[in-house]
């Protein structure tokens, strides 16, 4: 028996002291009791934006002017198929109040964790705690001009993955470098004692390379983000099916140091990332300015070697 299909969008809404404004479901409705992002169905003929507006008018009294995508997410419920656009609200009018009677609250993204949502709200959860822009480490970067690189970035738009530093006698200096700034970090998994390794070091993430995820029949054992390499649909089935929490799906575009590798292009890399129950980043001759646009194809964030370090 097929089960309905809905599709919904969602608000993100930051406030200028950067907590997001969620809503409490009543609990007679489906997933009742849960806190939400404030939205609902979308209407035949209606744009997602559109859809947006009315949504938020109706529930929490803002007038919103301005949104953009986040993530899409489809998920099955044991009762109901939703697909589920979420979407960054930039700019509104009015104070956000339950116009409903459903309470709402404002959270730091770190409190976002610990509340309850829905099921199929965890990867957004997730992506909201992760930096928009992963800058890679390059190969060929000394340890200096790497610390000294680590201090300039702004912590609150960029990650770094230390793709070649996960076994390096100095990883616990830039580990405790990037502690000190609050940049998040991932290591490269290769065996298993670098999950261990990445534990101890205080590592936001762990990235295994497609070699390391072909060889994966479970979920590492590292309690924090774990991603993987992407560049087709055998490994995002993979990747979901091991329930990991990011992908970085590459090449997009031409890339400089993979000149080989023909890229995938927008339109197919949106389809392999558009809808799954994790966060995708976008990689491969792309700069952080890319964000809107791989955010429009189904990444949340952005990744890359050169064009990341300035
Ligand atoms: N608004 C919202 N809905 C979500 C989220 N996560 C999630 O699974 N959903 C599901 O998406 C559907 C959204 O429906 P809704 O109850 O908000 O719809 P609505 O505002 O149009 O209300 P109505 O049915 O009273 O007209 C529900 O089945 C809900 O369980 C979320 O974060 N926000
Ligand atoms: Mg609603």
């Amino acid at each position: 028996m097929t089960t309905p299909a809905i599709i919904v969008v969602a608000a993100i809404i930051r406030g200028k002291d950067g907590r997001i404004c969620l809503g409490k479901r009543p609990d007679d409705k489906h997933q009742g009791g849960h806190w939400e992002f404030p939205g609902g169905k979308v209407e035949p003929g209606e744009s997602l934006a559109a859809a947006l507006a009315r949504e938020l008018h109706e529930e929490l009294a803002m007038e919103q002017s301005e949104s953009a995508p986040f993530m899409t997410i489809v998920h099955q419920y044991s009762d109901l198929h939703v697909t589920l656009h979420f979407r960054e609200v930039f700019a509104w009018q009015g104070e956000p109040h339950g116009r409903e009677g459903q309470p709402v609250a404002w959270f730091e993204n770190s409190e976002l964790p610990g509340l309850s949502f829905p099921a199929a709200n965890r990867p957004v959860v997730t992506a909201l705690t992760l930096p928009p822009s992963l800058a890679i480490a390059p190969p060929d970067q000394s340890l200096t001009s790497l610390l000294q690189a680590i201090g300039e970035l702004d912590a609150t738009q960029t990650g770094i993955y230390l793709r070649h530093w996960s076994q390096h006698e100095a990883l616990p200096e830039i580990a405790s470098c990037c502690r000190y700034h609050g940049i998040r970090f991932w290591l490269r998994m290769v065996s298993e004692e670098d999950a261990a390794i990445a534990q101890q070091e205080g590592a936001f993430g762990l990235h295994l390379p497609a070699a390391v995820l072909a060889g994966c029949d479970q979920r590492p054992d590292f309690a924090g983000v774990v991603s993987a390499a992407c560049h087709d649909r055998a490994e995002m089935e993979k990747i979901v099916s091991l329930s990991l929490d990011m992908a970085m799906v590459s090449p997009v575009e031409k890339t400089p140091s993979h000149p080989g590798a023909s890229p995938l292009g927008w339109p197919q890399a949106a389809a392999l990332m558009i809808g799954q129950p994790l966060a995708c980043f976008a990689l491969g001759g792309l700069t952080p300015d890319h964000l809107p646009l791989a955010r429009e194809h189904g990444a949340v964030g952005v990744a890359g070697i050169r064009a990341f370090w300035s």
